[in-house]
């Protein structure tokens, strides 16, 4: 497939706070295309607009953007385009406490076919690791994968489903030359099986840059040069600019175009009509390829890697014909959901959760962390409240020990979310630009992995502080405690999801409490002047889900009935419990309004948290 783009411009905006600063255009109608069974690199000097190139090539970045992109010289349909293609970004994004193949597996699982059996998917997935390199690392987790290593698994992900366009930012930043090399040339034996590469690379070495078919040189935004390697250094002389034959093209073009002196930029943009006219040789010889080569049997025959010959048998190539697959498609389902993706919605759910509960598993560290702050801070709670519980004479300490218990659980559950859902964003952001699922089924996955962790932790803290302090021993009334504290966990668990679907770790860190303290504020107002609180703060006060928490655990250790408290010290003005409960003005209400009023925050963030993340995922 042919991608072809004509007059693309590309105007970053400022942000809307920034009125002053004026839009800064980045594309400058460039124009261009990039050949099927090519590997074709964008290059240029640094902040030419390369990456800007490749994410409207690909999609990724639609605002701003204008011209127009066709594929085998039709308009794209970007929802098709999307399917036909993925984006390997620069920074390897890459499931953490997987293997090599259970990642693989589980990415064949989300973008092969139902009817695919899990058989045939291993032998898929064993046959591109094999490609690649990759299969003397199978067994080994990602984390402690080597930066190529990680490079090629990025590739091996997104072949998974054989796209028949592949395009990667920087697919050599951070790896030896060796590796660099080998990166490009499994690249360029990938292309030349028909498939459309287009990657981006600062400034390649002169090996590297004989492996490209194909450059596209840009400066300032402008295409400065297009066509093949071994035609640069003649084009170049045909506007004076004489090449050092012991120089490599690639810097030797990058020097001329990097400086202040704006006259090379206008000479070559003017020699090539700004990407309009293109420099090929009339025959693509691929066979003098030195690396990467087809044998006759049907082998991919790729260089030595650490002393050893790779071969394998030839990935399938996919023979697409673009209108073809558009018209099929939209006759077929007419709707966009399956034409996005290769599984139903159910089983993209339960790949999810498989996975998301392996990971937690495997995360023994974090789990052990969580195991140990909740029992710890349980039993301290409890040592510090040892069998006050049924002490008429502690009115203070019964409030510092609901506001405590409720203060735990929020910042426990909220600041987890805080410092680790940005990573998982950003690993989601990438899965999803390259459609393996949807949003709906990797959120529901998302929040029911959470929920036995969250339901063991909880229970641990709130078993050791309820029977330590000494409250009674009654089923229903334990039982509601829990339910209360589950809830604000649940809640705090949805604010902290929020903040970090929007936010990164730094603005999230302080984002986070801060969102924390009115709900703080309002959880403590008027304990001491309850029935003189005005109506409307009475309601204002409903907003927090640390005061519904509290009050609900107010009523529950005070309410149902409770007997009276014992007093050692001849009068208690509190010994009655229902003094407490007329006191804090909740005589009229019952553990499960709380309940009820719990629920809502905890469905609200969560509503929140998917309408940030749908907003962030699609522009
Ligand atoms: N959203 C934006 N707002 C303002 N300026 C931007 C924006 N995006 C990119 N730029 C600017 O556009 C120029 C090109 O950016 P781009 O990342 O495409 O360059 P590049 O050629 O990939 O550079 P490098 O090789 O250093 O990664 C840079 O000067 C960059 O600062």
């Amino acid at each position: 497939m042919d991608i072809q783009f004509e007059d693309l411009t590309y105007e970053a905006k400022s942000p809307f706070w920034r009125t002053k600063v004026p839009p800064k255009t980045i594309l400058k109608s460039v124009n261009g295309r990039f050949a099927a069974g090519e590997l074709s690199c964008i290059m240029g000097p640094s902040g030419a607009g390369k990456s800007s190139l490749l994410n409207a090539l690909s999609g990724y970045n639609y605002k701003g953007v204008s011209g127009t992109l066709k594929i085998n010289s039709q308009i794209r349909d970007e929802k098709l385009f999307r399917k036909l293609s993925c984006y390997i970004m620069q920074e390897d994004k890459i499931q953490p406490m997987l293997t090599l193949n259970e990642v693989m597996m589980f990415a064949a699982e989300l973008k092969l076919s139902n009817s695919t059996l899990t058989k045939e998917k291993q032998i898929i997935v064993t046959e591109i690791q094999n490609v690649l390199g990759l299969s003397g690392s199978k067994h080994t987790r990602t984390e402690f994968l080597s930066g190529g290593q990680k490079k090629r698994l990025s590739i091996a992900l997104e072949l998974i489903n054989n796209p028949p366009i592949i395009f990667l930012d920087e697919p050599t930043s951070g790896l030896d030359n060796v590796s660099s090399t080998y990166c490009l040339q499994l690249l360029r034996g990938l292309a030349h099986q028909g498939r459309t590469i287009v990657c981006t690379i600062h400034q390649p070495s002169a090996t590297m840059f004989q492996l490209f078919d194909h450059v596209y040189v840009l400066s300032q935004g402008y295409c400065v040069y297009q066509g093949t390697t071994n035609q640069l250094v003649p084009f170049l002389s045909t506007v004076g600019l004489h090449c050092p034959l012991t120089y490599n093209p690639a810097d030797y073009i990058i020097e001329a175009t990097d400086g202040e002196d704006q006259n090379n930029i206008a000479k070559l943009t003017a020699a090539t009509m700004n990407g309009k006219l293109s420099l090929y040789n009339a025959l693509k010889d691929f066979t003098k390829c030195p690396v990467a080569e087809e044998t006759t049997n049907g082998e991919l025959l790729l260089p030595e890697l650490n002393g050893n010959l790779i071969t394998s048998k030839l990935l399938p190539v996919p023979s697409i014909n673009y209108t073809e697959v558009e018209n099929k498609a939209v006759e077929k389902y007419g709707n966009t959901w399956c034409v996005d993706f290769p599984t139903s919605g159910w089983s993209q759910f339960c790949t999810l959760w498989k996975r998301m509960i392996l990971q937690m598993y495997r995360n023994k560290i974090g789990l052990n962390i969580q195991f140990y702050h909740h029992l710890i801070c349980g039993l301290a709670v409890g040592i510090v409240f040892y069998n006050k519980a049924n002490d008429g004479s502690q009115f203070f300490n019964h409030m510092k020990f609901c506001m405590g218990n409720i203060l735990f659980h929020t910042f426990t559950q909220s600041m987890v979310q805080v410092l680790a859902f940005p990573a998982e964003v950003k690993l989601l952001k990438q899965e999803y630009f390259n459609r393996w699922y949807s949003l709906r089924p990797y959120y529901l996955a998302l929040q029911l992995s959470r929920v036995p962790s969250i339901i063991f932790f909880s229970s641990i803290y709130t078993t050791f502080v309820y029977f330590m302090s000494g409250l009674p021993h009654e089923p229903l009334r334990f039982l509601l405690f829990s339910i209360i504290c589950l809830l604000v966990c649940f809640a705090a668990e949805g604010m902290g999801l929020f903040v970090g679907s929007i936010f990164n770790v730094t603005n999230g860190s302080a984002v986070g409490p801060m969102m924390i303290a009115p709900f703080l504020g309002l959880a403590i107002y008027g304990f001491d002047f309850a029935h003189q609180v005005p109506w409307l703060m009475e309601i204002i006060m409903q907003t927090s889900f640390l005061r519904c928490g509290v009050m609900g655990l107010v009523i529950t250790v005070f309410g149902l009935n409770r007997k009276p408290l014992e007093c050692d010290t001849g009068y208690c003005h509190f010994r009655d419990p229902n003094i407490i409960i007329y006191y804090l003005n909740v005589d009229r209400k019952h553990p499960y309004f709380e309940i009820i009023k719990l629920v809502i925050p905890l469905l609200l963030f969560r509503f929140l948290t998917y309408y940030a993340l749908r907003k962030r995922l699609n522009g």
